[in-house]
């Protein structure tokens, strides 16, 4: 029996048992360069008990529709998630060069990176074929330039939970890992067309504290007022927490994650979005942006960092 009772009931910490590796097989597929373990029972069992705290609605602002878990994930493995995450996912640190009139600047993105899903075009079958989601056939071989991958059965549970959650649905998982307080994202939305309109995205924070800092964009020149020089709203996202943010949100508001020193700033942070993508576009554009063409990542747990992965390492 699946267990979906919403913060119901609290699994009995006394009996939590330890750490073990899931009997189940690891996740693998073409595009993965190492197999990603399946979630051992201590966090499986608990995930049936998120969210572990009823969601905060944030719209007391004009075009803001946030729900915010404080936390989301059940207290006694929200430790152990983290590590869990950090050790098993591979990760890029992509640079990429824009060109703004006859400049072009190298771009590098201060904090790793990585992504798994596909548009709704698409779907990967159980045995991680890409099929056409109307015809149910093999895609065609130039459907993308980049290669889309499956998310992984650990992040894929986690993906099922936030859909019923939030009752929405989600193709794509993007995770970042912020290093350290030199780690950052700068004021953004995530308002592409290939979301759709009002696009709901599920996010969630594992280790260090960070804040979340929202700004409303500048107002129309034919608005009145200056929203842009408001304080702007700060959400302090510790592990665990989840953030549903919905509606108009992402056209009207930019949100960032700024660097930041002093306590805590030495620990590592990990965010993973769920989003749902409707076209061929979001999928080049999350590859381009989240994999690139560099290599990769992964966490020592020897030196306790991100080190430069290579095959048979
Ligand atoms: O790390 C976070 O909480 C935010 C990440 C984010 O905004 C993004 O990946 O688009
Ligand atoms: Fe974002």
């Amino acid at each position: 029996m699946k267990r979906t009772i919403d913060g119901f009931f609290k699994p009995n910490q006394k009996s939590a048992p330890p750490t073990e590796q899931s009997t189940e097989e690891p996740s693998k597929h073409e595009t993965y360069p190492l197999s990603v373990a399946q979630f051992p029972a201590s966090i499986s069992d608990a995930l049936g008990f998120a969210p572990a705290t009823d969601g905060r609605l944030i719209d007391d602002r004009p075009d803001l529709d946030i729900v915010y878990y404080q936390p989301y994930i059940p207290k006694e493995i929200e430790k152990e998630l983290f590590q869990f995450l950090r050790c098993e996912l591979f990760f890029y640190r992509v640079q990429y060069n824009i060109k703004r009139g006859p400049v072009e600047t190298q771009i590098n993105t201060p904090r790793f990176t990585t992504v798994f899903g596909v548009d709704e075009s698409s779907y990967f079958s159980p045995q991680g074929h890409l099929l056409d989601a109307v015809t149910k056939r093999p895609i065609p071989k130039d459907r993308y330039k980049c290669k889309p991958r499956p998310i992984p059965g650990c992040l894929d549970q986690l993906r099922k939970i936030t859909e019923r959650t939030t009752d929405q649905k989600f193709n794509f998982c993007l995770v970042n890992y912020y290093a350290n307080g030199n780690d950052s994202i700068s004021y953004h939305s995530d308002d592409e067309r290939f979301l759709g309109s009002n696009p709901a995205i599920a996010s969630f924070s594992l280790g260090a504290r960070r804040d979340f800092l929202m700004k409303h964009k500048p107002p129309n020149s034919n608005q009145k007022g200056a929203i842009d020089s408001e304080k702007p709203l700060k959400l302090p996202l510790a592990s665990g927490d989840m953030l549903v943010m919905r509606g108009p949100t992402q056209s009207n508001w930019l949100h960032s994650i700024p660097k930041r020193k002093g306590k805590d700033s030495d620990r590592g942070r990990i965010n993973i979005t769920f989003r749902r993508a409707m076209v061929r576009g979001g999928t080049e554009n999350y590859y381009t942006y989240n994999v690139g063409s560099g290599g990769v990542f992964k966490w020592s747990k020897e030196r306790q960092e991100m080190v430069a992965w290579t095959a048979g390492s």
